[in-house]
């Protein structure tokens, strides 16, 4: 008898079960308080392994983890491209593989790019919760791609901003942006004005050069740093880096991957996982950044989550 075949969960599936990415909130908080207690949080996870394609400008990253918590095992690959001449093809495309982890079965492959987007949202909602200031009422966006979406649904579904903003590279992406979300933005037309005066701030770009300065930072603020994931690549500059109180995902792929830490040299206070888990202050009174990098034990929980929901209505 053969065994029986994985099973394709593709993204609509994926997003039918996984409809709003705060469903992932429990999950993702467990799995970053996990991951950074260490061996006694039964998270294995190593630094991904990224396979540059020089050619075409693209990178293959392969990002396989453990989570004993869920005993689940998945490794998602996910391809990112600098300047696709086609832009009807998006710039991140993933796929998860989930395992059976008592004996290696591979039981299911899911999309991974609306995990990507959600997973690394909530992710960022989860470090606003704890670091954004008291009082916080005008959230700024830069960037207009997959992540600003994802960002926006589930910063004004759990937080009240009186108003969201957004800056975009090419202006007309950011005016789609504001004609497709569910309530008002604002469309700027310079990364400063966009930021000034902004509580909580996303950047979520393709940039490799630093595209916010920390002159136009209100004291105080807090800013999630999405994109920027190479060792070379920047979002943000040294001052806001230097000046800021710098929280991670992962120490090691910080140390690793990202530009902004790396060449900043900027000191890394805590991951997020050691303020989930009580062992390093929030400082919310202070100017925050959350570099993200995201991190594979991530889409462990998000595909288990996605694979437990199709399951139990299959
Ligand atoms: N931290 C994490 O867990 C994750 C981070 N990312 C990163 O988030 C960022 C955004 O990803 P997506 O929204 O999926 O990409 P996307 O391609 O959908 O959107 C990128 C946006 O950046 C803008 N842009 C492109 N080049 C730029 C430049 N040189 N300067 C300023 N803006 C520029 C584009 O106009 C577009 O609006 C990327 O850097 C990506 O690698 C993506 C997935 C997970
Ligand atoms: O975590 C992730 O999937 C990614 N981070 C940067 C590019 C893709």
């Amino acid at each position: 008898m053969g065994s029986t075949p994985p099973v394709f969960i593709g993204a609509e599936e994926v997003e039918k079960h996984l409809h709003r990415a705060s469903l992932l909130l429990p999950a993702l908080e467990a799995a970053l308080a996990n991951f950074s207690a260490g061996a006694a949080g039964g998270v294995v996870q190593p630094v991904r392994t990224v396979l540059p394609v020089p050619r075409h400008g693209g990178y293959l990253g392969v990002m396989p983890a453990y989570s004993a918590a869920d005993d689940a095992l998945t490794t998602k690959l996910v391809t990112f491209y600098e300047h696709l001449k086609d832009s009807s093809v998006p710039s991140h495309q993933a796929t998860v593989l989930l395992f059976d982890p008592s004996n290696g079965t591979l039981k299911a492959v899911l999309d991974g790019s609306v995990i990507t987007a959600k997973r690394t949202a909530a992710v960022s909602a989860i470090a606003t919760k704890l670091l954004m200031p008291a009082f916080a009422e005008v959230l700024c966006i830069l960037g207009a791609g997959v992540q600003a979406y994802s960002h926006y649904d589930i910063f004004t579904e759990l937080f009240t901003f009186k108003e969201v903003r957004i800056w975009n590279r090419t202006k007309e992406r950011a005016v789609k942006f504001a004609s497709c979300v569910s309530g008002p933005v604002r469309v700027c037309s310079s990364a400063q004005e966009a930021v000034t005066g902004a509580d909580v701030i996303v950047t979520a770009t393709m940039a490799t050069a630093p595209i916010l300065s920390g002159d136009w930072v209100k004291p105080g603020a807090h800013i999630n740093a999405v994109g920027a994931s190479r060792p070379d690549w920047r979002e943000l500059d040294d001052e806001l880096m230097k000046n800021s109180v710098l929280f991670v995902d992962s120490r090691d792929a910080a140390l690793t991957e990202s530009g902004d830490v790396i060449l900043s040299g900027a000191e890394i206070f805590a991951e997020l996982g050691e303020v989930l888990k009580g062992t390093k202050p929030a400082l919310p009174e202070k100017t925050t950044v959350f570099k993200s990098l995201g991190m594979a034990v991530e889409d462990t929980v998000a595909a288990k989550f996605v694979y437990d929901a199709w399951s139990a209505g299959n």
